[in-house]
């Protein structure tokens, strides 16, 4: 039992003009017991009513998963932080984007090292937890080092029964990170190159991500800890069925800029405004809407997940025309004339699935030079997203992440289920094809 006394402070990063929030702490003399978790060598690192230091998480994601898991797997790591910081400070440093799989546009060039503030709202991130950009936790530091890389793992002998167990290990494969002359880690972080890690271990784990606070917080003193293939940790209690999940996903707002630019598409093509569409958004912290709530704009909107997705998951994704005869059943049922399609399709397909339409307006959000200059294709997607949530009625694709996030973007927003829990089916699934999950939004 922590006899920890809490007091509010600011701490303000003289290099940025980010202002964080922390608890600092004040010891009463029965917790000196605990102390020795937190000494490096024999000088305390704590004195009587010292404002403790806050230690910083990283965290990445094996390179080959796509933008809307990473999505999810910062969801685990935030609630992770935010239950170490019950007890001492920690920030969560934000992985920068980079050189995703599905991230094809030639002529914007390698699209790495992407600051998280492009595409979502920091201040709004930080009402859930503290967190920072690599950039910005580069600068704090004042040199291109992290104090230890864990890469986490399975286990050798496989998964055995199911419980929770974390073990350093040798590593089951060649690691990513080698150390050299000078017995500096060198590894892949986030393509920059003089970045070095003090110390690297193998971490086979089976366990949920905030079980991680009892080894972050005693088994290692570091300043920085970074944890590697961090989508091995798993939800836990802490799942989409719980609050705690649903207060991480509401911070997850998307950039104001962006929100902006998907909004002013609504409003021109699609006759769509939040206001209308009683969807305005409040800050999350003061938002609690109710199935319902929400009407959207009077148009259909369709995840139309195409590209790697047809040999991934063939017998669950519908030829063209059959997606288009699909839609049009619910253009009937919901009685509305336009659709607009959020599609990852070459443009030779997109033009076939317009075909298929006679009266209906089909639209597609297409970026202009500099908006796909300055968001990328992560930030294009993103604007597909919103344009998806803020729809009368969604249709989206079987088990794909983007349509998941979708989902959880309207649950948020008010949506009814019924308007949002659709998606298309293989052509030759017909009455077997299963709906997708109801995640209910907790508050
Ligand atoms: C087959 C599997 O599919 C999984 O994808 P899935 O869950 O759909 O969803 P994501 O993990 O987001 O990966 C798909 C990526 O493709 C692009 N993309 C897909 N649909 C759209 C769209 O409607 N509009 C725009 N603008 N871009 C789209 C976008 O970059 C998105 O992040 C992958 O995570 C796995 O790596 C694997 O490829």
């Amino acid at each position: 039992m922590s006899g920890w006394t809490s007091c509010e402070l600011f701490y303000s990063l003289m290099f940025t003009s980010l202002v964080i929030f922390f608890k600092c702490y004040t010891i009463s003399a029965d917790d000196t017991a605990d102390m020795d978790v937190f000494q490096t060598g024999s000088q305390p690192q704590l004195q009587f009513g010292q404002a403790k230091e806050p230690r910083y998480l990283l965290y990445d994601v094996n390179p080959g998963e796509g933008f809307n898991l990473r999505r999810d797997v910062y969801i685990r790591v935030a609630n992770l932080v935010k239950v170490l910081n019950e007890d001492e400070p920690w920030i969560l440093v934000l992985p920068p984007w980079g050189r995703l799989y599905h991230w094809q546009t030639r002529e914007l060039g390698a699209q790495i090292k992407i600051p998280w503030s492009v595409f979502f709202d920091l201040e709004s991130l930080r009402k859930h937890i503290p967190v920072i950009e690599f950039e910005d936790y580069l600068k704090v530091i004042g040199k291109p080092v992290i104090g230890e890389v864990y890469y986490l793992q399975g286990y050798r002998e496989g998964w055995g029964k199911w419980e929770e167990k974390m073990d350093i290990r040798e590593c089951n494969d060649k690691p990513r990170y080698e150390q050299d002359e000078n017995g500096k880690w060198k590894g892949p972080f986030f393509y920059y190159d003089d970045i070095y890690a003090e110390k690297f271990a193998c971490m086979s784990a089976q366990s949920y991500a905030v079980s991680m606070k009892p080894f972050l917080m005693k088994n290692t003193t570091a300043r920085s800890v970074f944890l590697d293939r961090a989508e091995a940790l798993i939800h836990g209690t802490f799942s989409e069925w719980s609050a705690e999940f649903w207060t991480a996903r509401r911070s997850m707002r998307f950039s104001r800029e962006l929100r902006d630019i998907g909004d002013a598409f609504r409003e021109k093509y699609l006759r769509s405004n939040d206001k209308k569409d009683r969807t305005e958004l409040k800050d999350w912290t003061d938002m609690k809407r109710k199935h319902g709530d929400a009407l959207g704009g009077p148009y259909l909107a369709v995840h139309l997940r195409r590209k790697d997705y047809l040999h991934a998951h063939g017998e669950q994704v519908p030829t063209l025309k059959n997606a288009a005869k699909q839609i049009k059943k619910f253009l009937n049922k919901y009685d509305v004339q336009r659709v607009f399609v959020a599609t990852d399709a070459p443009d030779e397909e997109f033009i076939e699935f317009v075909q298929k339409f006679k009266k209906t307006k089909i639209y597609r959000f297409e970026p202009t030079k500099d908006i796909l200059e300055k968001y990328k294709d992560g930030g294009v997607a993103i604007i597909d997203q919103w344009i998806c949530a803020h729809a009368r009625v969604f249709v989206g694709t079987y088990v794909s992440t983007f349509t998941f996030r979708i989902h959880e973007e309207r649950e948020i927003l008010g949506f009814s289920q019924e308007s949002t829990y659709n998606r298309l089916c293989g052509s030759k699934e017909d009455k077997e094809c299963e709906q997708p999950t109801k995640w209910s939004i907790i508050y």
